[in-house]
Order: C-alpha cells, then structure tokens, then sequence
C-alpha cells in the first residue's frame, strides 16, 4: 500500500504531501492525488483542471501568479521529470504570513506534491533541463481573475537559486508591490 501523508509547512494551509512509491520487479506504483485523504486531513481539495508544463532551461521561472475573485484556486503541485525550486507567496489579507514566501525543491520521482492554498501566488525556477509539472487546480481558468507579482519584487525579496531567466513577456510586466496593495480575500 503506498503511503499518502500530509506536511504541514510554514504558511498557513501549503503542505507537502508525501506519497511513497510502491516499488516491486515490474517497476513502481504511487497514488499522486487522493480526495477522500486530504479531505480527511482537512484540506479538502476537488479538482476542476489539471495543466502540465514543460520547461525546456534550467534557470527558467514562470511566475508568480494567482487567481482570486469568484474563483479562488488552490493547486497541487507534482513534479514528473527533472527539478524545480518551488515558490509560494502568501497574499491572503491579514494573514499572520502575509507576503511571506515559501520554498520547496520538487524532484521527479522523489514522492511528494505540493498542496498550494487558495490566496497564494505560486512560481518556480527550473533547476533542471526539461522539468515538467503537473498541476491540479480546484478552479477553472479565470484569465479575468488571475494576478501576477513580479519574481524580482525586491518587497518579497525572493533568494532565486539561481540567475532568473526566460521569463514570459507577460511575467516580465507584472508591477511591484506598494503599500496600497492589501491582499487578497478568499
Ligand atoms: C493556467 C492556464 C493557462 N492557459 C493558457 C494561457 C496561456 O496562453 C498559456 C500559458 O499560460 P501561462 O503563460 O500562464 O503559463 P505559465 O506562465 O506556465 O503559468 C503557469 O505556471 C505558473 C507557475 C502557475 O502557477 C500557473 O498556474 C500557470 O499559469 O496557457 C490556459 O489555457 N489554461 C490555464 O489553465
């Protein structure tokens, strides 16, 4: 039986989940996603969209974006080939961790996802050639409710692994944060 366990991390609600590998002489087996144990956990997530990337350059970072309005999404993050230095920003209005920021490395194979509450604005930075993530969303696509932080954002103050490259035309736009900015209500 694999193992499905859920890790509370620094931000209130974003959690490792741990899902070991079965491992046996055909190969391995592990249940990626599992409804009734996290809701168990309670942090129930139903899944509404399930989106892959594929980032081709080590160094690379796409974000960070969030949606929120009608539609606030929470995502479950699994890396399925290379590495990536995952980033979590806390955005949720009077949030004890507001604009606070989290990281996780996710590796393929390693056994774990990343559990994103709704209210946070994700990214990430490629620490591989070719890492690809699957993403699980409990929200449909709500390109009128999504929002961007810039990842050089010197309020966040991001400690990128690495020399942060290939950002799309629209990551390299988004503004920086000023004190009118109060958070997100979810
Ligand atoms: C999210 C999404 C995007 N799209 C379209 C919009 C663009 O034409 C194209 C690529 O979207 P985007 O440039 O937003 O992709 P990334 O920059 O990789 O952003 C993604 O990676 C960051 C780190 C995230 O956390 C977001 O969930 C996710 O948007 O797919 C869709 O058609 N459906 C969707 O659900």
């Amino acid at each position: 039986m694999s193992q499905y366990r859920l890790h509370p991390l620094p931000l209130p609600g974003l959690a490792r989940i741990e899902h070991r590998r079965v491992e046996d002489a055909r190969g391995a087996f592990s249940r990626l996603y599992c409804e009734d144990s996290l809701e168990r956990f309670g942090a129930p997530f139903h899944i509404r969209q399930i989106n892959r990337s594929l980032t081709r350059q080590r160094g690379s970072v796409r974000g960070l974006h969030y949606q929120a309005g009608p539609q606030p999404e929470s995502k479950y993050i699994t890396c399925l080939q290379g590495e990536v230095w995952d980033v979590v920003v806390d955005l949720r209005a009077g949030s004890p961790t507001f604009l606070h920021w989290h990281a996780e490395r996710l590796k393929a194979g390693q056994g774990s996802s990343l559990l994103v509450p709704a209210g946070c604005a994700h990214g990430f930075q490629a620490l591989s050639d070719d890492a690809e993530l699957l993403y699980l969303h409990s929200a449909d696509y709500a390109p009128e409710h999504e929002g961007g932080l810039s990842v050089l954002d010197p309020r966040l103050a991001i400690a990128w692994p690495l020399p942060v490259i290939n950002l799309s035309a629209r990551d390299e736009q988004h503004p920086w944060l000023d004190d009118r900015f109060t958070g997100v209500t979810v």
